[in-house]
């Protein structure tokens, strides 16, 4: 299927942002950019910082992923709303698809990051994606330790040897040569089975643990969404002035989503 690279650093109209998302959605593209900071965003073989959430909202913690110092040899940051999620559907009360890439588009516009849209809900699948859209692109994916015990799960892979000739491939030098860097989250003990897990990939310089700050690190989104159906104004705390304009704007969360 082909996909679209041609966005541009212009604003985004809804028109084009649903035809867009519909593409995605119906199989039509496996990857659309949906937006870019510049036209000239990507060099020639570039080191490209990908940030892959549900973005429902996106908070502190996510922008603190984002510009950790460790992303910071990368050509260009990437901002990737999956239509389909490894674990999770949309509910009523959640944001829409198309209200989180308003959110997305808030953060990206401040932090010089791209926008894309992708039907690939693992790892290992953006990263064959993302390699076949930009050519001699090493790629980078932030993220986590909740989301590292999942990429090291059999379960999504259908398999132990699955899941082992996956990771190969992504993580090879000669293959998709994608890297991890991997966030440690609240109360996730660094010592677990996970770690062990990712052993080898952590030796090979393929997994790098970092830390964002020690608030950072305990923020959620299910924690601002809570909090705002029980009309506790704590939530502001965690997301930047202009996702809690917006999140007032279009009342989002207001009602309990369970
Ligand atoms: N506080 C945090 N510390 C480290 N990593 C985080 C933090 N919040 C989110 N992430 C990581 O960012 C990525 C996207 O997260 P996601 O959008 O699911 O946010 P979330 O807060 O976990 O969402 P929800 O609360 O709705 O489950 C995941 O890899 C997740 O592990
Ligand atoms: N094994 C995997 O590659 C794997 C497992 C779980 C979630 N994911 C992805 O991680 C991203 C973030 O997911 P959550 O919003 O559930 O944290 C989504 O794109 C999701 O599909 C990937």
């Amino acid at each position: 299927m082909a996909s679209s690279l041609t966005a541009t650093a212009s604003s985004l109209s809804r028109t084009t942002a649903t035809a867009l998302l519909s593409k995605v959605q119906r199989g039509l593209s496996p990857l659309e950019l949906v937006y870019v900071p510049h036209d000239n965003w990507l060099p020639q073989r570039p080191r490209i910082s990908i940030l892959d959430a549900s973005f429902n909202p996106p908070t502190i913690a996510h922008l603190a992923l984002a510009t950790t110092p460790a992303s910071t040899a990368a050509d260009a940051r990437l901002f990737l709303l999956s239509v389909r999620n490894a674990d999770k559907v949309l509910k009523p009360g959640d944001a829409t698809h198309l209200q989180r890439l308003d959110m997305m588009l808030l953060l990206a516009r401040r932090h010089r990051a791209a926008v894309a849209l992708i039907d690939e809900p693992t790892f290992a699948g953006k990263a064959r994606v993302l390699c076949t859209a930009f050519p001699g692109a090493s790629v980078t994916f932030l993220l986590g330790f909740d989301t590292l015990e999942r990429v090291l799960a059999p379960r999504y892979y259908g398999g132990e040897a699955l899941m082992a000739a996956a990771l190969d491939t992504f993580f090879s030098p000669a293959q998709d040569n994608a890297r991890i860097v991997c966030a440690r989250r609240g109360a996730v003990s660094p010592e677990s089975q996970t770690l062990a897990r990712a052993e080898r990939f952590v030796a090979d310089g393929r997994i790098e643990l970092v830390d964002i700050g020690e608030a950072e690190q305990t923020y959620s989104s299910t924690a601002v969404r809570d909090a705002i159906a029980r009309g506790d104004d704590s939530w502001k705390q965690l997301v930047t002035p202009d996702i809690a304009e917006y999140i007032m704007g279009e009342k989002l969360y207001v009602a309990v989503n369970e």
